[in-house]
């Protein structure tokens, strides 16, 4: 799926004294099958963009556009179902009494036949790596199984964009990095990621192409090298230290990602 945004702006509370235009006119498209970073610093609006890429938030003004279409033509289940938002801590929502049951929560609302419904729900947990915890109650997990268990909720209904807003918040290095190896899986499986998150490291990490918010509005959309050297006050550490020492060999070349940055700096330092 193409999904497009198209001069959005969003407006809370309009009209009155706690107005907010949280978003100026912001559009982008989100590629098949890839992976779009979005940073930003805190109020920025990448959260409020999030929501209306499943329209769970309305435009004040501008469009989104699905495959060509106007998402507001479309009707709501379906439009949520083929774009997937795992908000902020998404594990707060989890409530039935078992793992699979939770993650069976939503196809079988779509009202698939119980087969379908179980063979989404073991590819979902297969893929966040949880199939063990099927049949474990979500609220005896650890932090970061509930993150993956819920993230497989919305996964189960095999959405054709998954919009994750900050999805590794609060987790170890370790759980964190199994997730962003879940995310590349997502990828694999040809649907597309909305990435938001404010670890500037794991969205180089994954990252197909990277979108700078700043007040509401997108300063920077690209690939990660041409936006994060461009931008380097929102570039993860990496790229700040080549950044530096290109000054002096600017022929060096611009990775984003640490190993990659590694490996051309141990180039330079052999000579290379
Ligand atoms: N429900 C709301 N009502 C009124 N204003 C809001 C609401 N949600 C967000 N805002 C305001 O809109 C702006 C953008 O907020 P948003 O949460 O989208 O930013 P963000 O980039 O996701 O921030 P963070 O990184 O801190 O999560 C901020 O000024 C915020 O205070």
């Amino acid at each position: 799926m193409r999904l497009e945004l198209w001069d959005v702006r969003h407006v809370y509370a309009p009209g009155t004294p706690r107005e907010v235009e949280a978003l100026r006119g912001v559009s982008l498209v989100v590629e098949p099958g890839e992976v779009l970073g979005i940073v930003g610093g805190t109020g920025s609006g990448k959260s409020t963009l999030a929501q209306h890429m499943n329209l769970l938030l309305e435009p004040t003004s501008g469009r989104v556009l699905v495959d060509g279409r106007d998402a507001r033509e479309m009707r709501r289940p379906e439009l949520r179902r083929r774009v997937g938002l795992v908000f902020q801590f998404p594990e707060a929502a989890l409530f039935a009494s078992t793992v699979e049951e939770d993650v069976a929560f939503a196809p079988r609302r779509m009202g698939l036949p119980e087969e379908e419904v179980r063979r989404r729900v073991r590819r979902a947990l297969e893929l966040f790596g949880a199939a063990h915890l099927a049949g474990r109650s979500p609220h005896a997990l650890s932090g970061g199984e509930k993150r993956r268990v819920a993230i497989a909720g919305v996964l189960a209904m095999e959405p054709e964009v998954l919009v994750l807003d900050e999805p590794t918040a609060g987790l170890d290095p370790a759980t964190r990095a199994e997730l962003l190896e879940a995310v590349l899986g997502v990828r694999r499986k040809g649907s597309s990621v909305v990435f938001i998150s404010h670890d500037l490291d794991e969205v180089a990490e994954v990252a197909d192409r990277v979108c700078l918010l700043e007040s509401g509005r997108v300063v920077a959309c690209g690939l990660p090298e041409e936006v994060f050297y461009a931008h380097p006050e929102a570039a993860p550490a990496a790229v700040r230290v080549v950044r530096a020492v290109r000054r002096e060999y600017p022929r060096l070349g611009r990775p984003v990602r640490l190993e990659d940055a590694c490996r051309v700096l141990r180039g330079l330092l052999a000579g290379g």
